[in-house]
């Protein structure tokens, strides 16, 4: 696959502080990659040195393999978007939408047409000013006005953050389908991970100035390259265990190693890992002792009988089954762990495991 989009060595400061510190990532040509990292991580500002709005003080920029050292903002072919979508107030949809374009262009109502069709917006909005238009439909509009100068790579710097649950999936889905259509080289900055594993087809991790993961969401939810990103992109819950090589042995029974591990240690595994069974025949019970519950599903905590281990773990499970608190449930554990922490330090894994071994 080619690259869209392609960084090596990275560096940015302000002042003393080191923001990006030889970052290399590759982005694939044609798909979405999904930045995440904490709050100021510097995930925007890579977004400026990809544009050009800022000089690194190191390092290379190349889009559609063309290299941009030279190149200014304005001769990227990148399309920008930002969390306000930043419509002009004083031009109609239209006109927001044909910016870009050179002037005969600009008058064609095809082009309006065409792009609004893409992001799913109805051609009469055209006339429509920006204060006329909701902050979803805004988002997909400065998604037109991306698209529609055809460029190289669209930047989305959150761009779904200001919206409510309910607009948020759908504005979501009308750019993901307008970016799919058009095979865009996309990067978009989010702070939400459930979007990120949905929507991306490269998930990337910034932390320290550098990617630490980047690759395909289900690689970086199962096989997290340390503890961190684990508890980054997702839950988990730990399991003490003895490690034998390939397989760690847990009060719940085997389960693989990503990894061969040896001695005493603690798992790290999805709490969707854990699942219920019939209490009856199960070979290992536990008692829920506390629900949180989500709608679609909650998080069960649970104390294993004493006889099996006595360990607390946290289980997901679907709505529609959670248990009573109180309630004796059969407990199966599957799939891979995530890692293992190779020291046996019990309940406060989860928050001591950046600081661990991991394997
Ligand atoms: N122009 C600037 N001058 C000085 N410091 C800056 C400048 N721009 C960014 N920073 C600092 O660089 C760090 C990274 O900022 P950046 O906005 O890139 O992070 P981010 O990951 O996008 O954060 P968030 O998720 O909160 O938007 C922060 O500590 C920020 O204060």
């Amino acid at each position: 696959m080619t690259d869209g989009l392609k960084v090596t060595g990275l560096a940015k400061s302000y002042g003393p502080a080191k923001v990006l510190d030889g970052l290399d990532l590759a982005v694939p040509a044609g798909r979405l990659t999904a930045l995440i990292g904490r709050s100021g991580s510097g995930k925007s500002t890579l977004l400026r040195l990809v544009a050009g709005f800022d000089r690194p003080d190191a390092g290379t920029v190349s889009i559609a393999d063309r290299p941009m050292a030279d190149v200014p903002p304005e001769r990227r072919r990148i399309g920008y978007v930002t969390q306000e979508g930043s419509l002009f107030p004083h031009l109609t949809v239209a006109g927001n939408v044909t910016f870009g374009l050179p002037w005969r262009t600009r008058r064609d109502r095809r082009v309006v047409d065409e792009m609004l069709e893409l992001v799913a917006l109805d051609h009469r909005y055209a006339r429509r000013y920006p204060h006329q238009l909701s902050g979803g439909e805004q988002q997909r509009v400065a998604l037109a006005r991306a698209l529609a100068t055809q460029p190289d790579l669209v930047l989305l710097d959150e761009p779904f953050s200001a919206l409510d649950a309910e607009l948020r999936a759908d504005t979501r889905r009308a750019v993901t389908a307008a970016l799919a259509a058009t095979g865009t080289t996309t990067v978009l900055v989010t702070h939400d991970q459930a979007e990120a594993l949905s929507l991306a087809a490269q998930v990337a991790v910034l932390r320290d100035g550098v990617i630490v993961q980047a690759g395909p969401p289900e690689e970086v939810y199962r096989r997290p390259v340390d503890p961190a990103v684990a508890a980054f992109v997702g839950e988990l819950t730990t399991i003490p265990a003895q490690l034998t090589g390939d397989t760690a042995e847990t009060p719940l029974g085997p389960i693989p190693l990503p990894n061969p591990a040896y001695g005493t240690g603690t798992v790290l595994v999805r709490p969707e890992q854990i699942v219920f069974t019939d209490t009856a025949t199960a070979r290992v019970r536990g008692k829920a002792v506390a629900i949180d519950f989500r709608g679609h599903d909650g998080l069960v905590d649970l104390l294993v009988d004493a006889e099996t281990g006595g360990v607390r773990l946290t289980a997901r499970c679907a709505g529609q089954l959670l248990p009573a608190p109180g309630q004796r449930v059969g407990l199966h554990l599957v799939g891979t762990a995530l890692g293992v922490l190779t020291m046996d330090i019990g309940d406060g894994a989860v928050e001591l495991a950046t600081q661990r071994s991991w394997s």
